[in-house]
């Protein structure tokens, strides 16, 4: 402490010679005396009007670079001002490259000059001449050329620091992009800024312009009216941003062409016929935001990063339809190691921690970070538009991604638009299952109807059918009665988890058929079975609208078999789709989030649900309205998407067609309700589609849905009986009796598993009352009914392997009447 203070003691004080120097030194100094000797230089040649000084100045500079007198006093007042603005703006130093590239583009030039006047003494100067002498008698004078050349371009490179490369791939895109503006030539172009701000700074013309004393900021918008300003405060109401949060308009419900007739379906022992898509589905309107908002805004995330110390170029932008991805390449800062000025590239993290900065200054209600975009080196702002559009299923499903993915895929379906305009497509059957998850209201069930209606427009009954669950009861309904359909919509919660069963039953019952003909899948099988001209296996989806209503009902056994059916399903061709708006825990466990490998997160109000779903951060930055993170299966990254928009309409179109019902209306054809038609069973009648005005009136000539919950029941009862059943059924029979002490003595088991038996048996219509005393029960069956008894009942509609249609009388005898499945 003591040395620290004699030391401090110790240091001489500067003398008054040194303080001068230092003073006239400083780089204000010089650089204001630079810029003074720019004007009068410039002034002198502009004007001729010159004093014996400014004259001998001008005379000494032309004889010693000849022309290169116009470019002195513009590398001196460049450098000049530089030198003022950096010492008011403390911006780091200049690096050697730039005025070392400066001083090659000059010596070039008046080289340059010399060479072509043929060392015309006015042209280059003395120093000109020199040079040029030198060059052609070393090498020539086409060497002479090369070498000025070379000194011109590696002036270029050091002075605007770019690469060749990086030059030549700017020219490039600018060509290429002036070729796609052509009108008539699709696909995305990024737009180009217009001024792009070198090096991420804010221009320095701004800060000083803000610094004025007499500068007069634009006179703010008023203020709203309902602005609450803290006590004491006064002074101009903060300005009103361009990017005000504009509430989202309401999905536009003007389609932009009015329906048309429907064409009819043919119905009745014939095949199935797609319907077409223009007849189905919509057109909707786009509005844009304008370029130059666009640019506007780019330039504003430039400045703002500027000003937090991150430099970065705003590149150009893709707009969206309904956030615009800024491109952002991150810049270069300079540090100081061990005494020499290094540049590095700014961290991207540093960007992606700015993203509520951004979201102020853009007065954006949200802006989500993608750093970096895979496979660039930019990184991506994202920034909800002010024009927000909807993405209509037919612009999708008419797109070209669309037609390969139905040539390549099996359950092709139409998600929604990328960021950059690009339709996102998929096949259901590769992901191989879906898990949607968000807050309520941010688009879940739009998202389920799109994926249902995308299927049904391109799948027959033939080859897809739907199990679908929906606890909200309204959602799903709707498509009550299409062929589609294995079972009418599952609305209660207790019969949902017997759904999840019958599938795990079915797929089970699908492998031992694969399993007989060595098929590893699906596809093969049908193949088998098509070179056997046999009816093929449809594809099954599961579709479950509200995952947390079952999981509360029975979590283990809605776990299990959602497990059991995502690890083993997909070579069968049974596909899940299930949502849920509660992404906790407890209901998308660590065992299904393991076998969902494909996921779409909807908004989330918190960083904790995002990873719930995702196991990363992002939906909670999303805006609602079909905004989505999708997660494919075979890439860990997430695509933001603006998912598909459906309108009530074209749903109900879609489900029309299918259950034949307006045909048959319309052409005055439906068949009056008889007796014979109401062939189902009450609890199984298609629910009526209540509340939705453009449904038209339910017919009885309605698929009939197949008894699926029977079916159910007695595969429930079948699981629960004993291993032992069969055998048991085999002793009663030969015995023509049975009794607990009978079965305790013939299978040795204990009493207590012995009087279940006979319970299950009596259940089974096998055993009879109790007889009482040693008489025990009749035994009921046959000696040739008891295989048919003891068979458990897995094909309990007496199915055949593959789910050909089967016509019931009904239908035989009445060709207008549809055909009833199953
Ligand atoms: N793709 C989309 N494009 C435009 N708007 C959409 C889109 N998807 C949803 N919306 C809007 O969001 C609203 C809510 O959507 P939806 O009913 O699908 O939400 P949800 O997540 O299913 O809600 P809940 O869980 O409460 O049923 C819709 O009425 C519609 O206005």
């Amino acid at each position: 402490m003591a040395k620290r203070r004699r030391s401090r003691r110790s240091k001489p004080q500067p003398s008054l010679l040194q303080q001068l120097r230092e003073s006239l030194l400083r780089a204000e100094v010089i650089g204001l005396s630079l810029v003074l000797i720019s004007v009068f230089t410039l002034l002198s040649l502009l004007t001729g009007s010159r004093g014996q000084l400014t004259g001998w100045w001008i005379d000494s500079l032309t004889i010693l670079v000849g022309v290169g007198v116009w470019g002195v006093p513009l590398v001196t007042g460049a450098l000049g001002l530089w030198m003022v603005i950096r010492a008011i703006e403390r911006m780091p130093d200049l690096p050697w490259q730039r005025p070392a590239g400066c001083a090659l583009l000059f010596f070039a030039y008046i080289t340059g000059a010399a060479l072509w006047s043929r060392l015309e003494p006015t042209a280059g100067g003395w120093l000109g001449n020199l040079l040029a002498t030198g060059l052609s008698r070393a090498l020539g004078p086409w060497g002479a050329w090369a070498v000025t050349s070379f000194l011109a371009v590696s002036g270029l490179i050091l002075l605007t620091d770019r690469r060749l490369i990086d030059l030549a791939e700017r020219i490039w895109s600018w060509l290429d992009g002036q070729w796609h503006a052509r009108p008539g030539l699709g696909g995305p172009v990024p737009i180009q800024p217009s001024l792009p701000i070198p090096s991420g700074q804010v221009p320095w013309w701004k800060r000083l312009r803000e610094r004025l004393p007499f500068w007069e900021p634009q006179p703010p918008a008023p203020a709203p009216a309902n602005l609450v300003r803290p006590e004491g405060r006064s002074g101009p109401p903060p300005a009103e941003a361009p990017a005000a949060p504009a509430p989202r308009p309401a999905p536009p419900v003007t389609p932009s062409r009015e329906a048309e007739i429907l064409t009819p379906h043919i119905v009745g022992g014939q095949e199935w016929q797609l319907p077409k898509l223009s007849e189905m589905l919509l057109d909707w309107d786009r509005q844009v935001d304008s370029d130059d908002l666009i640019r506007r805004q780019g330039r504003l995330i430039q400045e703002t990063l500027a000003l937090f110390g991150v430099p970065a170029d705003f590149e150009g932008a893709y707009k969206g339809p309904s956030v615009t991805q800024y491109l952002i390449k991150p810049g270069y800062i300079e540090r100081t190691v061990k005494g020499e000025v290094k540049r590095v590239k700014v961290k991207v993290s540093k960007i992606a921690a700015l993203a509520n900065d951004l979201a102020l200054a853009l007065a954006a209600s949200s802006v989500r970070i993608e750093a970096p975009i895979p496979g660039t080196n930019y990184v991506g702002v994202e920034v909800p538009n002010q024009e927000s559009n909807v993405v209509g299923l037919k612009e999708l499903m008419e797109s070209e991604a669309f037609e390969q993915m139905k040539i390549k895929g099996k359950l092709p379906i139409a998600l929604g638009e990328d960021v950059k305009g690009q339709p996102i497509v998929a096949d259901l059957a590769r992901m191989p299952h879906l898990l949607i998850a968000g807050a309520t209201g941010t688009g879940k069930s739009v998202c389920i109807n799109a994926i249902i209606t995308c299927l049904l427009l391109t799948h027959t009954p033939d080859t897809l059918r739907f199990l679908m669950v929906d606890p909200k009861m309204v959602e799903l309904s709707v498509y009550n009665g299409i062929p589609h359909l294995l079972s009418p919509v599952v609305t209660e919660v207790d019969k949902a988890a017997g759904v999840l069963f019958w599938a795990v039953k079915e797929m089970e019952r699908r492998y031992q058929l694969f399993s007989k003909v060595n098929a590893r899948d699906l596809e093969r099988y049908n193949s088998y079975l098509l070179k056997r001209q046999e009816p093929t296996l449809p594809y099954i989806v599961v579709v479950v609208d509200e995952m947390a209503d079952l999981m509360m009902a029975a979590p283990e056994e809605v776990e299990k078999h959602i497990c059991r059916l995502a690890q083993m399903a997909r070579a069968v061709g049974i596909h899940l789709i299930i949502a849920t708006q509660r992404p906790s825990v407890d209901v998308i466990t660590g065992l299904i989030k393991a076998n969902f490998p494909a996921r779409i997160a909807f908004a989330v109000s918190s960083q904790i649900d995002s990873r719930v779903i995702l196991d990363m951060p992002g939906a909670e930055r999303l805006l609602g309205r079909g905004d989505m993170l999708f997660m494919r299966a075979d890439a860990s990254r997430l695509e933001r998407l603006q998912g598909t928009w459906l309108s009530d309409e074209e749903i109900n179109r879609v489900v029309r067609y299918w259950k034949g019902a307006r045909t048959l209306e319309d052409a005055g054809l439906a068949p009056r309700p008889t007796p014979q038609m109401a062939v189902q069973p009450p609890e199984l009648a298609p629910e009526p589609d209540v509340g939705l005005p453009t449904q038209p009136a339910q017919t009885t000539t309605g698929l009939a849905q197949p008894p699926l919950f029977q079916e159910i029941e007695q595969l429930r009862a079948a699981e629960a009986r004993d291993e032992l059943f069969d055998d048991a059924v085999e002793i009663v029979r030969e015995a023509g009796r049975g009794s607990v002490s009978l079965l305790q003595r013939k299978l040795r088991i204990g009493y207590s598993r012995a009087s279940r038996l006979v319970d299950q048996l009596e259940e089974a219509g096998i055993l009879g009352p109790d007889q009482g005393g040693s008489q025990g029960r009749p035994c009921l069956l046959g000696p040739t009914s008891s295989a048919d008894r003891s068979a458990p009942p897995t094909g309990g509609r007496g199915r055949p392997e593959s789910p050909s249609p089967q016509h019931t009388s009904k239908d035989e005898s009445d060709p207008d009447v549809p055909r009833i499945w199953m």
